[in-house]
């Protein structure tokens, strides 16, 4: 029994070390606004002492001018009443003006910092998390912190001073009606508690609920060629209205719940009128106090169950913030992909590879490739071939350096590429890979994304030798016509020849080909191959390659399997060697199917 206890204390008292350093890191995030901070304070010291100093201001002229009818002086106290509520109602304008400001300000930073820390992140770090998850951590969790930071630390803080300022001053006035009026609190207390834990957990059942029914929105939007495809329409909607009826059933019974709060405010303070109002007047009719008390207490007790309906609020608000802060700082924390020190930027390549019994694994429990061993002289074309999973890829992917080898090394121009800054490296590369990521923008920005300084001319060249000018030409605005993310309004094989023409504006030594797996009809296909040889002649080029006319004109063929290079050669050598290459051929795989016809 011992040990789970001790393992609890353990847990939570981590947690609350996190929540502490989270804190202390939101903190000094803020104090950089030292200033508008003690700004910010002093009006809430203000506001605080106003809002009490004005009941207790009213119970005074009640005693002094309305219970003796005296008239002498009332007009000056009320002129000064009315300042005091003037000045509260400002000094709460700017508090939440300068808080806003500062708030907006921290997250932006905030938002700055995580957006930069993603570019500086490995593919690694992409490749293993959800990019939905990753998503949310630059909206929803920032969004969080800045709710928070807007309202939370001038609520808890105003709300505290309020609290102990309103019960000195009752204390002061009378401590047996201050007792009385405190024993709402127990009762305050726990009944918010009974509340709060049911609309907790049913709020968490309607967000659990809603993220479900967003998923199954966003998939059925993303998924609709396919749901029409299976004709699953009618499937797809009786799954939506059983999500949305729960739905609909957590929500109802949330707000339901949540909508008592303010009903039992009410109750409890209207119990402790009936209190002040009955207890106080037998106390006053005894002459122990002053019909103004009454009046302060009243008022007093009206105030101290926001604040502390408000300190509960906040305090969740403010949990449930930190803990999206430190979504966020465990990505800032992050290790960066750091070039090594002594790294060195290379201006020009000749485009010799030399993979040095490289070794590879992207989990520890498996190793992906073994033992890579290979030379390219410059200029040459390399055919990679193998069954699927064999290790394409990761070839491709540990010579761009997008990961590192366990083991061994790899060269370019006799360099180990570990001593090359990463982004002299890619410099040097161009990728045409099967799937072109297109952004929103002109066809013209999106071939200049290889080289933002190339000229209009520069690009048009440079798609003309991409064969891709004659399809551009026939578009509404031509260079200027406007693309979405997916590219839709042009087919799959001129987003391959746009991906052409960024390859050859960038001019880069040495070139990285996926060929695509899909097949296009044969005038494209015809442009794509021959913008293909212009683009490989006289560049080093690594080809995934599909096409039987690639794989036969390479100079080099590596032949891959689970991990290792089985055989390497020309076609014919290979085919003559009656190997692992000769059964691939013969057994028509995936990657001698696509082009054997043509
Ligand atoms: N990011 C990753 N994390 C873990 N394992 C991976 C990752 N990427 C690839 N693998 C695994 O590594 C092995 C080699 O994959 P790779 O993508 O290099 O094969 P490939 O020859 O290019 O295959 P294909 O022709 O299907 O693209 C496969 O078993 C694959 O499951």
């Amino acid at each position: 029994m011992l040990r789970p206890q001790h393992h609890w204390k353990k847990t939570s008292e981590q947690k609350a070390n996190k929540l502490f350093r989270t804190l202390k890191r939101i903190a000094t995030l803020l104090s950089k606004q030292k200033g508008m901070l003690a700004l910010v304070l002093l009006m809430v010291v203000f506001s605080s002492f106003l809002s009490l100093f004005g009941p207790y201001f009213i119970g005074k002229i009640i005693d002094e001018h309305i219970v003796v009818k005296k008239q002498d002086g009332l007009i000056q106290s009320l002129m000064i009443l009315g300042g005091v509520y003037l000045f509260l109602s400002l000094s709460l304008f700017l508090q939440n003006y300068w808080m806003i400001a500062i708030a907006q300000k921290t997250v932006y930073s905030l938002r700055k910092q995580l957006f930069e820390k993603f570019h500086k992140l490995p593919i690694r770090f992409f490749e293993e998390r959800q990019h939905g998850e990753l998503m949310s951590r630059i909206t929803n969790d920032i969004e969080n912190v800045s709710q928070t930071l807007n309202s939370s630390i001038i609520q808890l803080f105003s709300s505290t001073l309020t609290l102990v300022g309103a019960v000195i001053v009752m204390v002061s006035l009378s401590p047996l009606l201050t007792v009385l009026t405190l024993t709402i609190v127990p009762m305050m207390f726990f009944g918010m508690k009974w509340i709060t834990n049911r609309t907790r957990m049913l709020f968490k059942e309607q967000q659990r609920n809603l993220g479900e029914l967003n998923g199954f929105i966003e998939e059925s939007i993303s998924g609709q060629k396919i749901i029409k495809m299976f004709s699953q329409e009618r499937q797809t909607i009786s799954e939506f209205q059983r999500k949305n009826e729960k739905l609909k059933q957590s929500g109802f019974w949330a707000q339901t719940y949540s909508g008592f709060i303010p009903k039992l405010m009410n109750v409890l303070n209207n119990i402790s009128f009936a209190i002040i109002a009955g207890i106080g007047g037998v106390l006053a009719l005894k002459g122990l106090i002053s019909i103004g008390v009454i009046v302060i207490f009243a008022e007093y007790s009206r105030q101290f169950t926001r604040p502390l309906n408000d300190l509960a609020n906040q305090f969740n608000m403010l949990l449930s913030a930190m803990a999206g802060a430190e979504r966020v700082f465990e990505i800032i924390d992050m290790e960066e992909e750091e070039d090594e020190k002594e790294a060195v930027h290379l201006r020009n390549i000749k485009g010799e590879v030399e993979f040095h019994h490289v070794s590879f694994s992207y989990e520890k429990s498996r190793e992906t490739i073994q033992d890579i061993h290979f030379r390219v002289s410059p200029g040459e074309t390399v055919a990679l071939v193998g069954p699927t999973g064999a290790g394409k890829t990761t070839i491709i992917n540990l010579l761009s350096r997008f990961y590192d080898p366990d083991s061994g090394q790899v060269f370019i121009d006799g360099y180990d590429i570990k001593h090359i800054k990463r982004a002299s490296l890619r410099q040097h590369m161009a990728f045409v890979l099967q799937d072109t990521f297109l952004f929103q923008g002109t066809i013209r920005e999106n071939i200049r994304y290889s080289r933002l300084d190339a000229s209009d001319k520069d690009v048009e060249e440079a798609a003309k030798l991409a064969n891709a000018h004659s399809f551009i030409m026939k578009l509404p605005n031509g260079y200027d016509t406007v693309l979405n993310e997916e590219g839709s309004g042009i087919s799959q094989g001129q987003k391959q020849l746009l991906a052409i023409a960024r390859a050859i504006l960038a001019n880069p030594s040495i070139l990285i080909l996926d060929e695509a797996t899909s097949s296009i009809d044969t005038v494209t296909e015809l442009k794509i191959q021959e913008a293909l040889q212009r683009l490989m002649k006289g560049r080093t080029s690594f080809v995934i390659a599909h096409r039987l006319n690639t794989i036969r004109n390479a100079d080099q063929i590596i032949v891959l399997h689970e991990g290792r290079i089985v055989e390497k050669g020309t076609h014919h050598s290979l085919l003559k060697a009656k190997g692992f290459y000769y059964e691939l051929y013969h057994a028509g795989t995936d990657q001698f199917n696509i082009s054997r016809g043509r």
